[in-house]
């Protein structure tokens, strides 16, 4: 969750019916259904009785302990490498581009066996991330449970819990048509962040499922971009000096954003020093460790040269679209990611409509960089028997013509 994204919870009053849903263009033949078609327009459902009132945001007072270091051993490690239990009940399966993104149908997330959670975990840590439509079986408490496979679930210190009470490690995205104007509060480029890398052990394996959201087209599209890929866009000398270098990562600038608005901090901020560039122990791949939202400085360099490292690696995963994927969401769809390995980003304007939405996030290992990793191109193109891919600038070719 970026620094501020948290809105109050306030009951919205919304009754207006649905009109029409823009969402309708996969509908074989619209003439003989007398459907209409209104651009950028989609409905905006009645507010008054609200089926999931009780997993609404809540701020709970309470104070915890400083994070103790737990237990992980990445359950991916015993996956198949070609998936072949979990695929076993898929439909269909399709990647979204190269790098990053993978879409799997005809799988029930709440009815996994343990080898199939296993593949679940290396294809994750393969692929960034891999959605998962209409998962209705998949309730909070489902949710929760295939998160605990994974190991220990974080709990948030400063964002929101459902309003039921006893989910603490359940983080809830949630905004009406009462919520603050977004555009006016966040750049585009300041939504971009991994979570929580600030912690000793940030989560590897996390799930947001959408309850409810605009109709397809609606907006409140969330986007990832890949790591592994950040690295693989660097020069080979740039690589091996971020691969001797640490950053700070601050919980500061997100607990001072909930102290602003009058709101409990649950636990003491904290400012933790990682790897810049960390391998992964699933697939052995190097990725760039770094976050937009909560890297404050780059260690024993000048800070000058520190900035311009931030600066540059913010605008290469920010800007760089062959390393992102979008995803447009519908109710009950269920993304999940690796969160060592992907940075993402909401996107805003949908107002007003209702978005609400619940993370599930397990604590990883701590950050660490094997200089004897490889990167996914190497082994991609090892693999596949490519050809290298210059990182040199003097191509002619001209792209913006
Ligand atoms: O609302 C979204 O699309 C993403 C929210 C987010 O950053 C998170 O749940 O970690
Ligand atoms: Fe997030």
């Amino acid at each position: 969750m970026a620094p501020f994204l948290e809105e109050p919870s306030t009951h919205p009053e919304f009754s207006s019916k649905p009109k029409f849903d823009g969402g309708l263009l996969d509908l074989p033949n619209r003439k003989e259904h007398n459907i209409q078609y209104e651009p950028g327009r989609t409905y905006v459902e009645g507010h008054d009785e609200y089926e999931y009132d009780d997993l609404r945001p809540a701020f709970p007072d309470v104070h915890w302990e400083p994070l103790k270091e737990v237990p992980y051993h990445d359950r991916g490690t015993k996956g198949d490498p070609q998936f072949r239990n979990l695929l076993s009940d898929a439909t269909d399966i399709f990647d979204y581009n190269p790098k990053i993104g993978t879409e799997i149908d005809g799988i029930n997330l709440a009815k996994l066996t343990d080898t199939q959670k296993d593949d679940l975990a290396r294809l994750i840590s393969t692929r960034g991330v891999v959605f998962f439509r209409n998962q209705t079986d998949l309730d909070i408490d489902a949710q929760r449970e295939l998160g605990q496979y994974f190991g220990h679930l974080h709990k948030h210190a400063t964002t929101a819990a459902p309003r039921r009470g006893g989910l603490d490690d359940i983080h809830v995205v949630y905004t009406d048509e009462k919520s603050k104007n977004q555009r006016a509060n966040f750049s585009p480029t300041f939504l971009w962040h991994s979570d929580v890398t600030y912690e000793m052990q940030p989560p590897s394996y996390t799930s947001l499922k959408v309850l409810t959201g605009p109709s397809r087209g609606g907006g409140g599209d969330t986007l990832w971009a890949s790591q592994y890929a950040v690295y693989d866009l660097l020069s080979p000398g740039m690589q091996k000096y971020l691969e001797g270098l640490e950053a700070l990562h601050s919980a500061q600038i997100q607990a001072d954003g909930s102290i602003a608005l009058g709101r409990t901090v649950r636990r003491e901020p904290v400012i933790t020093k990682h790897p810049l560039i960390r391998t992964h122990p699933v697939t052995g791949w190097k990725s760039v460790f770094f976050n937009p939202g909560f890297v404050t400085d780059i260690i024993g360099i000048p800070k000058a040269e520190a900035n311009a490292i931030i600066h540059y690696l913010n605008e290469l995963i920010t800007t760089t679209q062959e390393i992102q994927v979008r995803f447009q969401w519908q109710k009950h769809d269920v993304a999940f990611w690796d969160n060592r390995i992907c940075n993402h980003s909401a996107s805003y304007g949908f107002a007003p409509h209702r978005r609400h939405a619940l993370r599930v996030a397990t604590q990883a290992e701590r950050p660490y960089f094997d200089p004897t990793s490889k990167s996914q191109e190497e082994e991609m193109n090892a693999r596949y028997g490519l050809p290298k891919v210059s990182k040199d600038g003097s191509s002619q070719s001209n792209y913006n013509d």
